[in-house]
């Protein structure tokens, strides 16, 4: 993979950008906020009065997967409507000022299939803020800074993570690169691919669903966090690889993964796969008024380290989580409609 190609991007005409943001910015004077049932319900409806470009883009992304990310370019983010960049994801008020870029990537999350959440994740936003925090700077969360945030397959631990993630540059500054690795198959022995395919290794939940990095509740809030403290308990083994031998889907987060010491082959197997997937990192920096889409299983990503500023003026990003199948995690999920997993 080197740098995005054309088919990776789609870039807006001014006249495509323009009904774009009328649109959002119309659906966000109708809701009362990301989690609101009726925009939920109506994002199909909505999503129709995109632009046929888009909508077309989007759908053969998700179907044929002809890569494994794209980018869909030169939207319109109205800086002075949107405001400074917070200073913290907590306690932001709903809906914000900047609830149409929030319900840009629902209606690009309707396109791909159905938004979800954690309850464990930012309080159980739908959409996530991806800003720098400053007492997150040294963290492997995408709140950190300082740090290189080491590429993985998002929520790679859990059995229900996503099958695409839109992120949503609202500003961009310094250019900060988001970086998306992947395996072309072919670069493996046979053998440490039959290896790879087997339940031969561990991976822990990453901090962001910890009860640290959400907002702590009196008393009743363990419920909130039984199951990934049972995930965490039961340790689990997977595959690192799984679906198609020729071009297989990933399950990686290298920094939270381990293999038992009495497997050797595992080891070295994962090790094999982690030298290719980083020989051909890629680095994608998103400007203002880019999304970012990502296959979850076909790629990795991260993000490369970066000094912030804390003025407001920070790099800021909104994230969404997309399934193709809800009824998956149903066990996990309060009631059938909820979107939030946990
Ligand atoms: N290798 C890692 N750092 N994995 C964790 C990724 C960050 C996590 N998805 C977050 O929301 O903050
Ligand atoms: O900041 C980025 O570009 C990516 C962040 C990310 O991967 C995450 O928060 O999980
Ligand atoms: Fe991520």
């Amino acid at each position: 993979m080197g740098t995005p190609s054309e088919e990776h991007v789609l870039l807006l005409t001014p006249d495509e950008a323009r009904r774009t943001a009328d649109l959002t910015i119309r659906a966000a004077e109708l809701y009362i906020g990301d989690d609101d049932p009726a925009l939920l319900l109506d994002l199909p409806r909505i999503a129709a009065d995109l632009p046929v470009r888009t909508q077309r883009f989007l759908r053969t992304f998700a179907i044929d997967e002809p890569t494994g990310y794209c980018v869909v370019s030169g939207h319109l983010f109205d800086q002075d409507r949107i405001g400074p960049t917070p200073e913290h994801w907590r306690g932001r008020p709903r809906p914000n000022r900047e609830f149409p870029e929030e319900v840009l990537v629902l209606l690009y999350a309707a396109l791909l299939g159905e938004p979800f959440g954690w309850t464990t994740q930012q309080d159980g936003r739908l959409v996530h803020d991806i800003f720098p925090v400053r007492s997150h700077e040294n963290d492997q969360l995408g709140l950190g800074s300082k740090e290189l945030l080491t590429w993985h397959t998002e929520d790679a631990f859990h059995p229900y993570r996503g099958d695409y993630l839109v992120l949503a540059s609202l500003r961009n500054p310094d250019k900060v690169a988001t970086t998306v690795g992947s395996y072309a198959g072919g670069a493996l022995s046979d053998d440490d691919v039959e290896v790879l395919f087997e339940e031969r290794f561990h991976i822990a939940p990453d901090e962001s669903h910890l009860p640290k990095n959400n907002s702590a509740c009196s008393g009743g809030d363990a419920e909130r966090f039984a199951t990934i403290e049972r995930l965490i308990h039961e340790r689990r083994p997977v595959a690192a690889l799984f679906g198609p031998r020729q071009e297989p889907y990933l399950r990686l987060d290298p920094y939270f993964m381990e293999v038992s010491e009495d497997d050797p082959e595992a080891r070295r197997a994962l090790d094999n796969l982690i030298a290719v997937v980083d020989s051909g990192l890629c680095e994608v920096a998103l400007e203002q008024g880019d999304c970012l889409v990502v296959n979850n299983h076909r790629v990795v990503h991260g993000r490369v380290p970066f000094t912030a500023r804390y003025d407001g003026t920070d790099r800021w990003l909104k994230r969404i989580n997309v399934t193709h199948d809800l009824r998956r995690s149903r066990t996990m999920r309060a009631s059938a409609g909820s979107r939030l997993i946990g």
